[in-house]
């Protein structure tokens, strides 16, 4: 059998070229490209999708949508980084570290939703604790992320990286506040929550990294446990996981700086408190583990490749 033939539709986008760049060198897979005057065309476009045995859709909602309506080829499987099918039925959503058997989850898939930057953060606190039930579906949770500003894509880092930049720009920026971000849908969902979390994004003046927090009474939770027992709990869940790793107890930063894994495609959680109260930050990168670097960890699983192959961490 031939090598698996990828094509990267959006691949002059920030995420498209994130993917882009870790499969450029990777000489297990075949990638196709579109030429820069075709990048729109539908007929192309339409072309490349159906000879892929694996689509990356690197697209706005509309876009991505569109794109899946021109599959005509039944073996052609995609990832759909855009928010448009994270909570769509005939989908599977692309975190693996939730599943008990991502090989045969997300491994078998043939449409899988990446998932959203600040739901990644989110869930990688909040789901293990609601599957062991430690968390109650019905805890009334707030969580705030703070992320940079490539998470808002090419017009975003234009503002902030072009001449004009306005003054407010230099300064961190709550959005989001009609709570009704795009990413609620997914995080309530894949939570098993019963109703979304009232959330808070904040966008600054950095390219890249995230850092997402929920902060719990601890009282609350099943066997009230400790900051430092929710800790070892999460790090029991995650023990055999490559790509997510707890932050020891005892080496608890004075500060956590949201770009520390800036340029990484792991994710770290830090769990800070004491015996009533916790606070649960998931940091990481926005275009790796929150778009590029889970893309290439889906695709490994659905092609059958190391599970770390391509990534940096
Ligand atoms: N940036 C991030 O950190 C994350 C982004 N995402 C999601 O990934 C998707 C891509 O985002 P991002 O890379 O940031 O966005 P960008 O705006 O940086 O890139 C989108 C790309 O899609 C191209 N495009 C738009 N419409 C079409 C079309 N009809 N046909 C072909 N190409 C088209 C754009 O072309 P042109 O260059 O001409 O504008 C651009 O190159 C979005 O759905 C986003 O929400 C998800 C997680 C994190
Ligand atoms: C800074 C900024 O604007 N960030 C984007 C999230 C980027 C992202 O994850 O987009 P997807 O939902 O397509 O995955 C936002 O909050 O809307």
């Amino acid at each position: 059998m031939g090598k698996p033939v990828i094509y990267i539709d959006g691949q002059e986008g920030t995420t498209g070229l994130q993917i882009d760049k870790r499969l450029g060198s990777r000489d297990d897979i075949e990638l196709l490209r579109i030429r820069e005057d075709k990048r729109k065309d539908l007929e192309e476009r339409r072309r490349l999708i159906n000879e892929a045995d694996l689509v990356f859709l690197c697209l706005p909602d509309a876009a991505a949508a569109e794109a899946v309506s021109l599959i005509e080829n039944p073996n052609t499987r995609v990832i759909d980084a855009s928010t448009a099918h994270r909570t769509a039925p005939g989908w599977v959503y692309g975190f693996p570290e939730l599943y008990k058997d991502p090989e045969q989850t997300i491994g078998t898939a043939r449409f899988v939703a990446n998932p959203g930057c600040h739901a990644t953060g989110f869930l990688a606190t909040v789901a293990p604790l609601i599957q062991m039930r430690i968390l109650h579906p019905d805890y009334p949770l707030t969580c705030y992320s703070l992320t940079g500003y490539s998470g808002g894509g090419k017009k975003m880092i234009a503002q902030y990286e072009g001449e004009e930049k306005p003054e407010e720009l230099y300064a961190p920026r709550t959005y989001g506040t009609t709570l009704k971000h795009k990413h609620l849908a997914e995080m309530q969902k894949i939570s098993g929550l019963e109703a979304p979390p009232v959330f808070c994004p904040i966008v600054d003046d950095y390219e890249k990294g995230m850092a997402t927090t929920v902060m719990l009474h601890n009282r609350y939770l099943k066997g009230q446990p400790t900051a430092r027992e929710l800790s070892l709990i999460l790090a029991a869940y995650y023990a055999k996981q490559p790509v997510v790793r707890v932050a020891p107890y005892t080496q608890q930063p004075q500060f956590l700086a949201s770009n520390v894994l800036a340029g990484s495609d792991g994710l770290e959680i830090t769990v800070s408190g004491h015996e009533r109260q916790s606070i649960l930050t998931a940091r990481f990168d926005n275009l790796g583990k929150g778009a590029s670097g889970a893309a290439v960890q889906n695709m490994n699983l659905m092609l059958g490749f190391a599970p770390t192959a391509g990534l940096s961490l």
